[in-house]
């Protein structure tokens, strides 16, 4: 109905425009057109909005054993529809069904079963310490949910992505918009069709889509924006939110340094970096982007990484199952682009028909070069010579904040050095991806590489409101004179003793005295019926005694 409206409105106008500014009276249709189009799906963005924000209203997400039903729920669904989800990311992005497994799916039953194991404790209120103004009250945090989250996936694991936040904002019992990359186009759409026979429809909805719909969806309203991509449109997202002050949680990317000292174990070290660098073809957020090393190293790291390719992914490596392929063309030829003027020391193969790059490894790079601007987010690994420790932290310190920071050492005292010297997301020493694994860890960014953070406890905490709750009686009222006009200096002094803590002696005593004439008071009331019986008798054993006197 409402589309029939607008494309009547849109001839009528198109015809005037045509005639008003001399184009052809097709043209101005067409963009007239365009607008209406435009119109029409943010009116429909809208209605949907408004459709999860009544079911938020409703209240059915707030009570605890509809969280935990809403999570068990999600876990049935990822276990009875298993196949359908991994032969999504497979055809994604060529991954293997074990690699999708245990990259994907066993971090998202983790969660769930970490929250459905923690959650009772979470949502319970908790008391917090008193001052001497409230210590007859009742004090404390009630988490509560935001309200109508939006959460924005990425491409590059796209299941776990947007599952993983959906865990934390059902736990925090919000109601939750979904809107998975368009360029893992298989994993979103059975994300789409997989949700809704599984958890509440209305609550939590799933709207596919690109650039234009992220766009018209981002001019709604929202109580929290969660956002997986890149640095630029993590600026667009932060300022559509801004329009509403809409928080945002922004889980960005970056370029996540890799020191390497000389001091450790070369053959272990370059298989942990092969592992965390080539997985999903390197397009992981946390992959080690570059490493920092003394230039006498870069040989052996050269060799080692070669063994360890052949290792991994055998003689040849197209053939391997456990070797994925680039997203897309446009990524394909980014990464290409990358490698120009560049000093090839292993792999540099690469195949445009099935975007496929071989494991590369740069050596000698000057920093000023192209691979040294960007994110690289593919399977090339550069190595910059620095001279020491010293020049590694300046290098990193001069730089845009990273997502992730790695330091290879037998030396913990100069990991501990670089962990202090520098900052960071996370940090793994001896290791690369592993912070990641760790539900107990907040995994998020820092400066350019994002706000916020999420995983386990973390992810509840993101999506919910710790909202300070004091309940007061209304006797007591004596106490309150000290707040109400008209104000004076021993009111002032008074409030200085109760809310500063600067105990002064005098006024101690004074309290001590109050309180102690209160208690005493309290006592002779509560006892006041047994004293006077004590007294009446005392009063006539003293008389009795003094009358049997004077009778003798
Ligand atoms: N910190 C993390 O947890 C994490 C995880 C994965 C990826 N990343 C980072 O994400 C980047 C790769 O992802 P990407 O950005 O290529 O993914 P992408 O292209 O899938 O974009 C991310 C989301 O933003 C939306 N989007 C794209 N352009 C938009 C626009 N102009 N306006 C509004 N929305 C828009 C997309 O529809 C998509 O849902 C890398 O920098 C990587 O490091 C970070
Ligand atoms: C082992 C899974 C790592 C997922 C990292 C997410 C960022 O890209």
């Amino acid at each position: 109905m409402f589309m029939v409206c607008i494309e009547r409105w849109t001839f009528e106008i198109g015809n005037f425009l045509a005639g008003l500014i001399d184009m052809t009276e097709l043209g101005a249709q067409g963009i007239i057109y365009e607008l209406a189009l435009v119109a029409y799906m943010d009116q429909a963005m809208e209605r949907e909005v408004q459709r999860v924000r009544q079911a938020f209203l409703s209240g059915r997400s707030r009570p605890l054993r509809f969280r935990l039903q809403q999570l068990e729920a999600l876990r049935r669904m990822v276990q009875e529809r298993e196949k359908d989800i991994l032969a999504a990311i497979a055809a994604d992005l060529c991954k293997s069904e074990l690699n999708a497994y245990s990259q994907e799916v066993i971090t998202v039953l983790g969660e769930i079963d970490f929250m459905l194991e923690n959650l009772p404790e979470w949502v319970t209120a908790k008391p917090v310490k008193k001052n001497l103004l409230t210590m007859m009250d009742e004090a404390y945090i009630q988490p509560q949910p935001l309200g109508v989250v939006l959460i924005i996936g990425a491409w590059n694991y796209p299941f776990v992505l947007i599952i993983q936040p959906l865990i934390g904002a059902i736990a925090a019992g919000n109601a939750v918009i979904i809107k998975p990359s368009e360029l893992s186009e298989n994993t979103a759409k059975t994300v789409a069709k997989l949700l809704p026979q599984y958890l509440d429809q209305d609550l939590y909805v799933v709207i596919n889509g690109g650039v234009e719909e992220t766009t018209e969806l981002l001019k709604q309203r929202f109580d929290h924006i969660f956002y997986t991509g890149n640095t630029a449109v993590g600026k667009i997202v932060m300022e559509a939110a801004a329009k509403h002050l809409t928080p945002v949680t922004l889980e960005l990317g970056g370029k996540s340094p890799c020191y390497i000292d000389k001091d450790c174990d070369l053959d272990i070290v370059c298989r942990r970096i092969t592992w965390g660098k080539y997985m999903n073809c390197g397009q992981t957020c946390i992959a080690p982007d570059y490493i920092l090393c003394e230039a006498s190293l870069q040989s052996q790291i050269v060799w080692k990484i070669k063994e360890t390719v052949k290792e991994f992914y055998g003689e040849n490596i197209k053939e391997s199952p456990d070797y994925e392929r680039i997203i897309n063309l446009r990524h394909f030829k980014r990464i290409l682009s990358l490698l120009e003027g560049q000093k090839i020391a292993l792999g540099g193969e690469t195949d445009e028909a099935t975007r496929y790059i071989a494991p590369t490894v740069l050596t000698d790079v000057d920093p000023k070069t192209k691979v040294m601007q960007e994110e690289i987010f593919g399977p090339v690994l550069p190595i910059v010579p620095v001279k020491n420790v010293d020049e590694a932290i300046d290098f990193i310190n001069e730089r845009e904040k990273p997502l992730a920071l790695y330091v290879f050492s037998h030396n913990h005292k100069l990991i501990k050095r670089m962990i202090d010297e520098t900052s960071s997301g996370g940090v793994t020493g001896n290791d690369v991806i592993m912070h990641f694994t760790l539900n107990s860890f907040p995994f998020g960014g820092v400066g350019s590489s994002g706000m916020g953070a999420y995983h386990g406890k973390h992810s509840f905490d993101t999506f919910s409101h710790q909202r300070p709750c004091l309940l007061k009686s209304l006797k007591r009222e004596g106490a309150n004179k000290l707040r109400y006009p008209p104000n004076s200096q021993s009111k002032v002094d008074w409030g200085k003793f109760f809310l500063l803590r600067r105990f002064n002696k005098e006024k101690l005593g004074l309290l001590v005295l109050t309180f102690l004439g209160i208690v005493a008071a309290v006592l002779v009331k509560k006892y006041q019926a047994v004293l006077r019986r004590k007294a009446l008798l005392i009063f006539l054993v003293v008389h009795r005694l003094r009358w049997s006197s004077k009778q003798r």
